[in-house]
């Protein structure tokens, strides 16, 4: 049986990816598996007993990668699966952004002390106080071209917005998703500068933490509108409420809450509610179960965030899957250990991404004494990080 940990709140579709006579999940044992969303697990300790990681969502700065990696845990995220809630949300807060649509309706619901026709009368008379200006026509900079950020441009863009995006990391996947008609940037000067709101959707990482600060913001128009549905480091807090209170910035809606930002005026927080949304939900926690489920029974790795993706039709009763450091000749050590074994390899892959390396061998024979002896073997060698074997269920009986 695996053992699967939740935190959060996981949609029973993705759960019920793992069936039942084989996962135990919440149980007492171990877990083989975490899945999770917005879990901090920078706070906790891994537990020896985990395979990997699975996250319901995109963004992975909850997750400690760099011990996951050296402890041999393949941590996997669902890309694009909450991407057009996002959109739909940050389109709904542009338009909010643009019209008080918020205020207005408070204002309305406050109408007291009159007759049905004074209450008309009191809201055709107050109305103008509320009243917007459209977006069609204006500059939206989207910082971050990636599964959120590309549907946002194409949906503003439809709207009638000027969109100008910025990416200089873009994937080739992405930036055919893009509309060839939407200008880039060349730097996040030029998209700071030219637009009247500006989103960002990007993750949180060492080289984007606190991109957007005092620096930035005076890069903007004056008056502009920002946009943070990505994480809250991204923008630094004190900077963006200093420069909304000397009005070099309008608005700032965040998904993001923080104890000086809900008090701040000017600043409207979402509680992180940008892949709330039952469809994605259901999209984040399917993926990323199917994922984790295909990880444990076949070693196979997709959309995986720290680990190379590696597929390999699995044909033989047995499969060896080792975690290493990307270190030469790991394949010829582990070749030369079977070899010694008399074990004759059947089909065999190998795959690396930066510092770490992934290989599968298909074996056709294997029995637990020898497959005690293998992995004693390549746990000597330094650079080994884990050692699975796994049996497939197509062979047994
Ligand atoms: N509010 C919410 O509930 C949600 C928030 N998110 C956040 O949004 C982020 C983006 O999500 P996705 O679009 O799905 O991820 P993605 O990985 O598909 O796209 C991210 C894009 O940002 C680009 N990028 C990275 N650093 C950049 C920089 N400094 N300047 C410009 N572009 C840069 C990358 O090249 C990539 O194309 C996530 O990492 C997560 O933090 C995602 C989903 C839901
Ligand atoms: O609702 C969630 O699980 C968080 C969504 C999110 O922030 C992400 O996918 O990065």
């Amino acid at each position: 049986m695996y053992a699967i940990k939740t935190y959060n709140v996981i949609s029973n579709v993705g759960l019920a990816v793992f069936p039942k006579d084989q996962y135990v999940i919440n149980g007492e044992q171990e877990p083989d598996a975490l899945l999770i969303r917005s879990q901090n697990l920078h706070r906790g300790v891994l537990p020896v007993s985990l395979l990997a990681i699975g996250r319901a969502g995109a963004g992975v700065n909850n997750i400690p990668l760099d011990k996951a990696s050296e402890n041999g845990v393949v941590v996997f995220n669902a890309p694009g699966a909450n991407a057009n809630a996002v959109k739909e949300l940050v389109i709904a807060i542009l338009i909010m952004a643009a019209r008080p649509i918020l205020p207005a309706i408070n204002w309305t619901k406050s109408l007291t002390n009159g007759d049905a026709a004074d209450v008309t009368l009191q809201a055709e008379a107050g109305k103008n106080h509320y009243r917007g200006t459209e977006l069609a026509g204006k500059t939206l900079g989207v910082i971050g071209l990636g599964a959120v950020g590309s549907k946002v441009a194409d949906m503003a863009h439809q709207m009638g917005m000027n969109v100008i995006g910025y990416d200089p990391y873009i994937s080739v996947e992405h930036a055919w998703q893009v509309q060839s008609d939407i200008p880039r940037a060349d730097s996040l000067k030029e998209v700071l500068e030219a637009s009247d709101y500006v989103t960002i959707h990007i993750p949180y990482n060492e080289r984007n933490k606190n991109l957007i600060g005092a620096e930035e913001l005076l890069m903007m128009k004056k008056g502009a509108v920002l946009l943070n549905y990505s994480r809250n480091g991204i923008v630094e807090e004190t900077a963006v409420m200093a420069a909304l209170n000397v009005g070099q910035l309008d608005q700032y809606w965040t998904d993001f809450a923080s104890d000086a930002l809900i008090k701040h005026d000017k600043v409207v927080v979402t509680p992180h509610l940008g892949g709330t949304t039952k469809e994605a939900e259901d999209n984040c926690a399917q993926m990323v179960a199917t994922t984790l489920r295909k990880y444990l029974e076949t070693g196979e790795i997709e959309h995986s965030v720290n680990y190379p993706d590696v597929r390999m039709p699995f044909n033989s009763p047995y499969r060896l899957t080792l975690l290493h450091q990307n270190v030469p000749n790991m394949v010829g050590r582990v070749a030369t250990i079977l070899a010694d074994l008399n074990i004759n390899i059947a089909n065999m892959i190998n795959a690396s991404r930066g510092d770490f390396a992934y290989t599968l061998i298909d074996v056709d024979q294997m029995d637990d004494e020898l497959y005690h002896k293998f992995e004693e073997k390549c746990l000597s060698i330094d650079e080994m990080i884990r050692v699975r074997g796994i049996r497939n269920a197509k062979f047994n009986g």
